[in-house]
């Protein structure tokens, strides 16, 4: 499908914005995908799935997604592990009752901000840090009576749960839990809705509002990769558990800095078989972030 953003009137930096994103070619990519990610994100994670097999495993069945609207990451989770209730792999994701409008991109609906227009009627728009702006129509009840029958533990304990600040709408197969993770609460909430208070696969996109300041910046990352390992501590499961070398899988986003390595080295590198540094294709040049890729948790005695 073909669309023509510039048809309308938009100020100089919406027009800078405009051109970065038509220049993107994941950003084509999604338009054209028939799996209707959510967010160009999901190609990060694709990625990383295609180079170290973290979800293409059948012993994997929990997986936990931090800072994860708009959902697209969630949404290649649960095709991949299986709570869509449909045979593995990302086309599948198509099913998703939220349908990404494909004129998502139309100026008139820039600067949205989340339910700032879910007045108009069926829609809802989400914008987020990353600077995308998606425009859903929405099925709620039925994703939601969907969330109720596909997630969790009717699917033999394969469980795929999404939680962001952000409101998540709904997604097939997942579920989603609108909660700062910095919080006392999100971790308790999360372990309830683990079948076993157990995760095989935990994965954190999270990044903090960027302040521009590249030590706040790092500081506010080094706080979110705490945080998720404090969780990580508690409810990954280990590879000795699974029974395989590389199962117990954390994917962690991270800005490059020099205190961040000092947190992959003391707290990553010895407790994990391998820690690979991957900055996906879809992860833009200019940007700081990367990926920790963490394979075969050994638990922390
Ligand atoms: C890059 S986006 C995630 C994109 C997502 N992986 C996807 O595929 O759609 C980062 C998200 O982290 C969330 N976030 C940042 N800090 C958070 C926190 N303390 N608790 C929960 N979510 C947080 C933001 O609200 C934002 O939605």
């Amino acid at each position: 499908m073909r669309w023509t953003p510039f048809r309308l009137k938009h100020s100089g930096s919406t027009k800078n914005w405009l051109a970065r994103q038509f220049k993107d070619p994941f950003v084509r990519k999604r338009f054209e995908d028939p799996a209707h990610y959510r967010s160009r994100a999901a190609y990060k994670l694709l990625d990383i799935d295609s180079m170290y097999k973290i979800l293409d495993k059948p012993d994997v069945r929990a997986v936990v997604d931090l800072g994860a609207a708009p959902g697209s990451w969630s949404q290649v989770a649960a095709a991949k592990v299986g709570t869509l209730g449909l045979s593995a792999g990302p086309e599948r994701a198509a099913i998703d009752q939220v349908r990404v409008e494909k004129r998502v991109l139309r100026g008139e609906d820039f600067g949205l901000r989340e339910d700032a227009k879910s007045a108009k009627a069926g829609k809802e728009a989400v914008t987020w840090s990353g600077g995308d702006i998606y425009d859903f129509d929405v099925d709620n009840d039925a994703a939601a009576a969907d969330v109720q029958t596909n997630a969790g533990r009717d699917r033999g304990g394969k469980v795929v749960i999404a939680l962001d600040r952000l409101r998540i709408p709904p997604i097939r197969g997942v579920y989603t839990l609108q909660m700062d993770f910095l919080g006392p609460d999100a971790a308790p909430t999360i372990a309830s809705l683990l079948p076993d208070g157990k995760a095989d696969v935990i994965l954190s996109d999270m990044a903090a509002n960027a302040s521009g300041f590249y030590v706040r910046d790092s500081a506010m990352s080094l706080e979110i990769c705490e945080a998720v390992y404090q969780f990580t501590e508690r409810h990954l499961r280990t590879a000795r558990e699974v029974g395989r070398d590389r199962a117990g899988v954390l994917v962690l986003k991270h800005f490059v800095h020099p205190v961040l390595t000092d947190f992959r080295k003391t707290f990553l590198e010895p407790n994990f078989r391998n820690v690979f540094f991957v900055k996906p294709e879809a992860s833009r040049k200019d940007s700081t972030e990367a990926y920790w890729v963490c394979l075969g948790w050994k638990g922390v005695n």
